[in-house]
Formats: C-alpha cells, sequence, structure tokens
C-alpha cells in the first residue's frame, strides 16, 4: 500500500496503491470467461500500437488460442480497419453487444463498430471515454477468451490510467519508435506500468531500420537502436524490433493483417505465452 494512502479511493490521489487498484477492477460480463488481459501501451500515438495488437492477436489465433482484441483507443480506432472488417456490431439475446468476428476468428469491438459512420469523429471528454472501455469490458458478451489484447490510448493520461484500473491487466507490451527511445518518452509509459504494478512482458521497436530490397542491406535510419539499453536498465527480459515495411503498411492500412507472414513478433508471443 502507498504511504500516501488516505483508505477513501474515491477521493485519495495515490496512483500506485495496489489496494485501490484492485477496488477498481471491472466485474466483466457473465458471459465472458477471458482468461488474460494484455495491454498494449505507448508513450506517444502513431508508433505502430494497433499494428503491434493485431500482429500479436494474429500470433496468438495461430498458435491455437481463443483471441479478443478490444480497441480502447476510442478517439483513433484503427483495428476494425486493419481486419478488413465491414459490419456493425449486434446485440445479444441477454441485452448485451456481441463482438465482431475476423475472418481468422478473432473477436473485436471497437467504437467504430457502433457509429454509423466510421469516419464521424468520436469528441468526448475522457470520463465519457473512459466509460466507453468499462462498457467494452461489462456489457460485451466475449465468451471464451484465452488473451485478451487491448489497444490502450497512446500516452499517460487518464484513459490509460483508467484502463489500467479498471481491467485486470495481466501485463503490458510497450511499443516504441526509435526517437521515443531517444526522447525519453517511452520511459514515462515504463514508469507509468511499475505504478500501476503492472509487468512489463517487452519492448518492442517499431520503424527500427529498413532493409534495401535492392541491396538487402540494414539502414538504420533513425541512428543505432538503444532499446537492449533501455530494456536492461528496467530489467525487461523481451525485445523485439520491426523494420520499415511497405508491405506491412498496406496490410496494416488495406484490411490484410491477418495474412502477415513475417516472424517479429514470435519470440514475444511465445514469452507472453510462458509469462503473463
Ligand atoms: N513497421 C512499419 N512499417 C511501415 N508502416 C508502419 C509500420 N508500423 C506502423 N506503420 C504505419 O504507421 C501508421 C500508424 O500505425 P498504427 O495505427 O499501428 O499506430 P498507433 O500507434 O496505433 O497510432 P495511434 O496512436 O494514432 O492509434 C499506420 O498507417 C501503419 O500502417
Amino acid at each position: 500500500m502507498s504511504e500516501e494512502c488516505t483508505h477513501e479511493c474515491s477521493s485519495c490521489g495515490s496512483a500506485d496503491c495496489s489496494d485501490r487498484n484492485k477496488s477498481l477492477i471491472e466485474k466483466g460480463n457473465p458471459h465472458s470467461r477471458i482468461k488474460k488481459v494484455i495491454g498494449i501501451v505507448s508513450g506517444k500515438g502513431g508508433v505502430g500500437k494497433s499494428l503491434v495488437t493485431s500482429m500479436l492477436a494474429v500470433i496468438m489465433k495461430r498458435r491455437g488460442f481463443n483471441v479478443g482484441i478490444l480497441d480502447a483507443d476510442v478517439t483513433g480506432p484503427s483495428i476494425p480497419k486493419a481486419f478488413g472488417i465491414d459490419e456493425k456490431a449486434a446485440s445479444s439475446e441477454n441485452g448485451g453487444i456481441l463482438p465482431v468476428t475476423t475472418k481468422g476468428g478473432i473477436k473485436v469491438m471497437s467504437v467504430n463498430l457502433l457509429l454509423e459512420n466510421t469516419t464521424d469523429p468520436v469528441v468526448w471528454r475522457g470520463p465519457i471515454i473512459s466509460g466507453v472501455v468499462k462498457q467494452f469490458w461489462n456489457d460485451v458478451e466475449w465468451g471464451d477468451v484465452d488473451y485478451m489484447f487491448v489497444d490502450m490510448p497512446p500516452g499517460t493520461g487518464d484513459v490509460p490510467l483508467t484502463v489500467m484500473q479498471s481491467l485486470p491487466v495481466n501485463g503490458l507490451v510497450v511499443v516504441t519508435s526509435p526517437q521515443d527511445l531517444v526522447s525519453m518518452i517511452v520511459e514515462k509509459a515504463v514508469k507509468m506500468a511499475a505504478m500501476m504494478n503492472k509487468p512489463i512482458l517487452g519492448i518492442v521497436e517499431n520503424m527500427a531500420y529498413f532493409k534495401c530490397p535492392n541491396c538487402n542491406e540494414k539502414h538504420n535510419i533513425f541512428g543505432e537502436s538503444n532499446v537492449a539499453s533501455l530494456a536492461g536498465f528496467y530489467n525487461i527480459y523481451e525485445t523485439a524490433q520491426i523494420p520499415l515495411d511497405p508491405q506491412l503498411a498496406a496490410k496494416c492500412d488495406k484490411e490484410g493483417i491477418e495474412s502477415f507472414d513475417n516472424d517479429y513478433l514470435n519470440l514475444l508471443a511465445a514469452y507472453i505465452e510462458q509469462n503473463a
């Protein structure tokens, strides 16, 4: 328990109190049986968090598990597009919401599966957005899910904090770009995880290098990587690198992420299976 704890959870400002975090965990839907929850976080937006969430989900599905993706990035939802989902979420006979299942059998819930027009902006304040994420947990009938990947909002603000406190997150994967590593933005995400008592299962350095299709040489466009030293400093065992890859971008942006064929995240997925 934190030294600052006032034993009054509704007004106490201590973010690192384990009792407080436990008490805020949502119950979930009676028709959901979710075994492990893995949050995918980043220090800032646009570094490839949705891409990593989607790839890890696809790998776990290929390994034979029941997989779900809860798109908690409510103002910038990218998951339905990556999987080419056109349909809308339907209501269940129990009055809950049913997730949409991808071609490959992954269950997905995202605000874009509820909006009439997917290009409509979500202009909601933090507490409303946090409420939506809790509804995705409590009102969606997920059924059997071995691994639930949560695409978290970027940064260390109100909504990621609520997600970490409200969902029973077993571990986090931090996604970073090479520039983030230098600017220390990623360390804020790493330190937030420690404050919330959430283990970091791995760091993914995205857009780490470019491999020339002509000469096959690796180019460190943004300089030498220091992901290994950062991971060592914070005792994070597993690191992975994803290069800048136009084919991957095409799959992510044009509805084909389930057909990717690289092994960039295979070791991290195996580590998650063993340790989450
Ligand atoms: N390794 C990569 N190679 C090529 N393009 C990439 C790579 N990683 C991500 N991209 C592209 O960068 C864009 C942003 O990726 P993505 O949506 O996964 O980021 P994000 O961190 O989830 O963003 P946001 O925080 O806005 O939700 C996408 O168009 C994606 O295709």
